[in-house]
């Protein structure tokens, strides 16, 4: 539930004509996110999502809208950001940096089968292969330098034990971002928060659940590829109980991706480091939204504990992919 900045319906409206939607129809708060104010809004045109941008800056966000729009180029099921009439897809509202994607139709599918796996592992290796001539660079801003600067924040809020487990991974982190296995990860631009809830699905005419799109592209940034199939595993491919990874799951979000682009030797490898450091990402983030909480209309942070459990699962039985 997430609404930062109250936007009226005239503002809304105003911003629509510029972007040629025509006349506005409706407006409506999302409930869902927790990052960003984000509104439905129907016009003459269509369903769209207004995004007002509450943490980043006018001058990061162009490397995401920018990548949205090339991958919806190519073909990515990605929703096109929409531009002005001098080409402009970054916009401003309420004194807040803004944009307008097209809405995607469909729904989450919060419990997904290992068919939605395979599904969301093929797109997500063709998204990372039609990135690979992205012109523009800028790294992953929840990467290692962020945990380094937000874990001494929080720390003071930890038990023991949890001080302990987040000191101790972020110094094993440490060690595997050092090594020449890491170095020589394929890198590009990655997604990195593709959660349930950052992708849709569809019922085609014969009834089947069919992608319809990823979102959510606000936490994108260069880092390596193999970190992005990492974060999905840890959100599609687990029980969310308790956080162990469902093999008949993982094994088809892997085999989909690697029919598309294949492995290299050390992606393998490193992928049980690459689990627990998505894991050390998301438990991180979410401890510093429950500790360090930002005024809000509307907000219900994540639980900080589900990525908790995930680490520890993911420490205490590593998870390779059968080789292929
Ligand atoms: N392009 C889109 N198409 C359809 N629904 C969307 C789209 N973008 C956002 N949403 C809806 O808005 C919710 C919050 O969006 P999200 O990007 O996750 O928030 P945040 O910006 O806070 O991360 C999503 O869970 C989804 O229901
Ligand atoms: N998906 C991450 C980060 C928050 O994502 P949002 O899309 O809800 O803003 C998490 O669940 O921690």
């Amino acid at each position: 539930m997430a609404v930062f900045t109250e936007v009226g319906f005239d503002e809304a409206a105003a911003l629509a004509h510029k972007v040629g939607l025509g006349p506005l129809k409706a407006l409506k708060p999302i409930k869902a996110g927790i990052e960003n104010t984000n509104y439905f809004l129907t016009a003459e045109r269509g369903e769209y999502v207004l995004t007002l941008f509450e943490r980043l800056s006018a001058e990061q966000l162009p490397f995401y809208l920018h990548l949205m729009k090339h991958l919806a180029g190519r073909d990515i099921l990605v929703p096109m950001p929409q531009s002005d009439a001098h080409g402009e897809i970054l916009h401003a509202l309420c004194g807040k940096p803004a944009a307008i994607v097209e809405r995607l139709r469909g729904g989450h599918v919060l419990a997904p089968s290992a068919a939605h796996c395979q599904q969301v592992g093929a797109m997500l290796a063709r998204m990372h292969e039609a990135g690979r001539d992205y012109p523009y660079h800028q790294p992953n801003l929840r990467g290692l330098a962020w945990w380094d600067e937000t874990v001494p924040q929080i720390l003071t809020f930890l038990a023991p034990p949890q001080r302990a487990l987040l000191e101790d991974e972020l110094a094993f982190q440490h060690s595997v971002s050092a090594s020449a296995s890491d170095a020589a990860l394929p890198r590009g631009p990655i997604h990195a928060d593709l959660f349930r809830d950052n992708v849709m699905f569809d019922e085609d005419a014969e009834g089947r659940s069919q992608l319809t799109g990823f979102f959510d592209f606000y936490f994108a940034g260069v880092d390596r590829l193999a970190f992005d199939i990492a974060v999905c595993l840890n959100d599609w491919c687990i029980d969310l109980a308790s956080g162990r990874l469902l093999e008949d799951r993982a094994a088809a979000f892997v085999t989909a991706y690697a029919e598309v682009r294949q492995l290299t030797g050390d992606e393998l490898r490193l992928l049980p480091a690459l689990l627990r450091a998505a894991a050390l990402r998301f438990w991180i983030s979410r401890l510093w939204d429950v500790h360090l909480p930002r005024e809000a209309s509307m907000l219900v942070p994540h639980d900080p504990t589900h990525f908790e459990r995930v680490l520890r699962e993911r420490i205490a039985t590593p998870w390779h992919p059968a080789s292929r």
